[in-house]
């Protein structure tokens, strides 16, 4: 089996967050191969050791190569998978064959299929071991060398979670084990919908007990609903559900959280997502969200909060719905 330490791990998708990752492979002088989009950022990446569209605060390690070619990131024993949730299907399929262990990092549910980021690699890419990568990383802080930890969940047991983490593993980024992927995924996509509601609340100017309000009860729609997906409560207990949750839902670091406090300052859905070159997910997630949570009668008030929100509804009346809902327990299926 090809792994290990001397396994050949490379990057697909240029973002923020695949260039963060890039650099923090590198971080121990190890060669590391990102595939861009972007022709122009192929260029840029190898030539002036930056990425100035998606990452401008980093200056890239000597030994990150970028390439515009799938063909080369075939040849690799493992990839981290960073392009934005919609996009993978297309973006591995293009591949003419796949590596071994596939890492997904995006966070987010495919519209339409309503299909996991581990579903959609498993459609296209049959032959490999898929793990998902998630947690509280805010790009621009591990690119920097800045500490964290991830959730890096392996339904290939600790078998593959031993290959994989021998490979990414550095000082500064811990990855925990686990082998809940389902968990790993749905606190990833569902704590980027909430971090819109939080940016709404910060934006209306109602406070930061509203906002702490806010991520407990985001935070019991995020259980319920992954309970109803076969999650596990203490996979979303941990770095990946509440961690992330807790850092995105409280920061303008965050681009989710930014759209949101946009909102709630007044400006429109259409005129935010209109040319946006850098992604939001959970804008992308809640319409998904809300589908597949009425298929499975879970309620989730405050993601459907959020899809109205997306789709006109004034901020106000929203958070007005949301408050004059009736008052029951505060556990229980009911939402
Ligand atoms: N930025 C961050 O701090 C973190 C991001 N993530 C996740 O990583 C994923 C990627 O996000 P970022 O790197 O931040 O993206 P980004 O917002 O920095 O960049 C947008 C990316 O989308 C790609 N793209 C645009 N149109 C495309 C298309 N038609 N086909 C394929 N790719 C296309 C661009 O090439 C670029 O790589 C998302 O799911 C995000 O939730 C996860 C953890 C941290
Ligand atoms: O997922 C993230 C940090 O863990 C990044 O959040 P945003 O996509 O909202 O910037």
């Amino acid at each position: 089996m090809s792994g290990g330490q001397n396994g050949r791990v490379g990057v697909l998708g240029a973002g923020a967050w695949g260039t963060a990752l890039a650099q923090m492979l590198a971080s121990d002088g190890r060669k590391v191969l990102i595939w861009a989009r972007e022709r122009e950022l192929v260029d840029e990446i190898n030539s002036a050791r930056s990425n100035s569209i998606y990452l401008p605060t980093a200056t890239l390690a000597d030994t990150i190569h970028a390439t515009g070619d799938l063909v080369d990131m075939a040849k690799l024993d493992a990839l981290l998978v960073v392009t934005p949730a919609q996009h993978m299907r297309s973006v591995l399929a293009a591949m003419p064959a796949h590596p071994h262990d596939l890492v997904l990092c995006s966070k987010g549910i495919e519209a339409g299929s309503g299909r996991l980021m581990n579903h959609v690699a498993k459609d296209v890419a049959t032959g490999s071991a898929i793990a998902i990568l998630s947690g509280p990383t805010f790009a621009h802080e591990v690119a920097a060398g800045l500490p964290t930890a991830v959730t890096l969940a392996c339904d290939g047991g600790e078998k593959q979670w031993n290959r994989i983490s021998a490979m990414i593993a550095r000082p500064t980024f811990r990855p925990y084990y686990s082998d809940d992927i389902i968990g790993a995924e749905i606190g990833g996509s569902v704590k980027n919908v909430l971090a819109i509601a939080c940016g709404v609340v910060d934006g209306l100017g109602l406070g930061q007990n509203a906002r702490a309000a806010l991520i407990a009860r985001g935070y019991a729609e995020m259980l319920r609903f992954g309970e109803a997906l076969g999650a596990r409560p203490e996979t979303l207990a941990g770095l990946c559900g509440l961690g992330d949750l807790v850092l995105t839902c409280s920061s303008t670091s965050s681009r989710n959280f930014s759209l949101g406090k946009a909102l709630g300052e007044g400006m429109s859905a259409d005129t935010l997502m209109a040319d946006r070159r850098t992604v939001a997910e959970g804008a992308h997630t809640a319409p998904v969200l809300v589908e597949l949570a009425e298929q499975r009668g879970v309620a989730m008030p405050i993601v459907e909060a959020v899809h109205s929100l997306l789709t006109g509804g004034a901020p106000r009346e929203v958070v007005s719905d949301l408050l004059s809902r009736p008052l029951r327990a505060e556990q229980g299926p009911a939402g």
